[in-house]
């Protein structure tokens, strides 16, 4: 069967939560004094927006083939990707077929190294392939996770991070992993106001429930090694990204510190099959976890992960909702998926990329059953009522 042609490729920048999930309204826990590389600057220290976590918004990429059909994605990106899309991207893709996803991915990559590799350059790729995924799967009317191979279990089980593990063991997740509040430059005080809220945490959810940190690349190899040796008698399942994502060799020496049994996770902020060997062949970690909106997308992710599995690791995605979803179903070394909680509270599970998108699924007592995606392409729908605003044109 011939496929329509790509007709045109367009790039539109929304405000308010969905894909750039940090850009969300006071009060919310992910900007309450969350341990950050910033917090060494007490003036950064209570709120993460306050150094522009939220400064760059959510990309939207539309792909049109010349029969009327649009393929879409969100991810972060804002105007700085939008002009990437649509001055430098968009000419690999228009009079194409969407079929040739490998080469047009090349073409991305290949042309932009120069001032692209990792960051923004590739969350504005990735946000391109999943549009072209989404596109594919509209034009066979078929969900994406059937053109990656198809489900390998009959659903999903899932983690929720937020600040109420409690809640997230209530409403039927397998775990909980929280913020760290407190970084290196609140010294000692800080580490033991750390474990005083692990240790708070454990003793709502009980023994056997999984509880792990998220440290968002706050800290040293000697405060996390401290960190993880004082959290093991609580039960600290994982200590994620706790270094800075440059510091492979930081990483494979703290994967050598940790106690017997505790997880190092790492790479929502590393990108490509490159970056990835990079994690892999230094043993810098247990389990990897791309964003599938920054790591160059799903066409990346699927080497990404071959690589892994080779290696004997996890491929578990940060975040990224339906396109962590159609991924994690097909593969049999991503055993669970992350959610993503962030209602303010976070006390009700809404979706994560909520309000950007409709029909957006959200796990049911913890878990998604693969019928949940039985819909062409992703499966959801961009919200008519969220204000689109196309900066650039081509
Ligand atoms: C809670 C973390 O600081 C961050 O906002 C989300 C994240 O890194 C994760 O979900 O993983
Ligand atoms: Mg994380």
């Amino acid at each position: 069967m011939t496929l329509p042609k790509i007709k045109h490729v367009r790039a539109f920048t929304v405000r308010g939560g969905g894909a750039d999930y940090h850009d969300q309204g006071e009060g919310h826990w992910i900007d309450n004094h969350i341990a950050t590389p910033m917090s060494k600057y007490p003036e950064y220290r209570q709120s993460r927006q306050s150094f522009g976590i939220n400064v760059l918004g959510t990309l939207v990429v539309e792909i049109e083939a010349e029969d009327g059909t649009v393929g879409f994605a969100v991810t972060t990106g804002g105007e700085p990707a939008a002009y990437i899309v649509e001055k430098h991207l968009a000419r690999f893709l228009e009079g194409r077929a969407p079929t040739d996803y490998e080469k047009i991915w090349d073409q991305m990559y290949f042309s932009t190294q120069y001032y692209g590799r990792k960051g923004l350059v590739i969350n504005a790729i990735s946000g391109v392939d999943l549009a072209l995924w989404d596109l594919l799967g509209k034009l066979r009317q078929e969900p994406v996770y059937h053109l990656l191979g198809g489900a390998v279990r009959d659903e999903l089980i899932f983690y929720a991070t937020g600040a109420r593990p409690d809640k997230a063991k209530e409403f039927g997740f397998i775990g909980g992993k929280m913020a760290l509040h407190h970084g290196p430059a609140e010294g000692v005080e800080g580490l033991s106001k750390n474990i005083a809220e692990l240790a708070d945490m454990r003793s709502k959810v009980g023994e056997d429930f999984w509880l792990m940190w998220d440290c968002w690349m706050a800290l040293d190899v000697d405060y996390a090694t401290r960190l993880a040796i004082a959290a093991h008698d609580l039960g600290l399942k994982w200590i994620e990204e706790a270094i800075s994502p440059d510091d492979y060799w930081g990483y494979a020496a703290l994967k050598r510190n940790v106690p017997k049994g505790m997880l190092v996770t790492t790479g929502e902020h590393e990108a490509t099959r490159w970056g990835f060997r990079m994690l892999l062949e230094m043993d810098c970690c247990d389990i990897i976890q791309p964003d599938v909106g920054w790591c160059g997308g799903v066409t990346e992710l699927l080497k990404i992960s071959a690589l892994a599995d080779a290696h004997g690791k996890m491929v578990v995605p940060h975040g990224s909702s339906v396109y962590s979803y159609h991924f994690v179903i097909t593969r049999h070394n991503s055993p669970f998926a992350e959610f993503l909680m962030m209602h303010p509270g976070p006390t009700e599970v809404v979706p994560m990329f909520h309000p950007q998108l409709l029909g957006e699924p959200v796990p049911e007592n913890g878990r998604m059953k693969v019928t949940a995606l039985d819909k062409p392409g992703f499966g959801v729908d961009l919200n008519p009522d969220i204000a689109m605003h196309r900066p650039y044109t081509h």
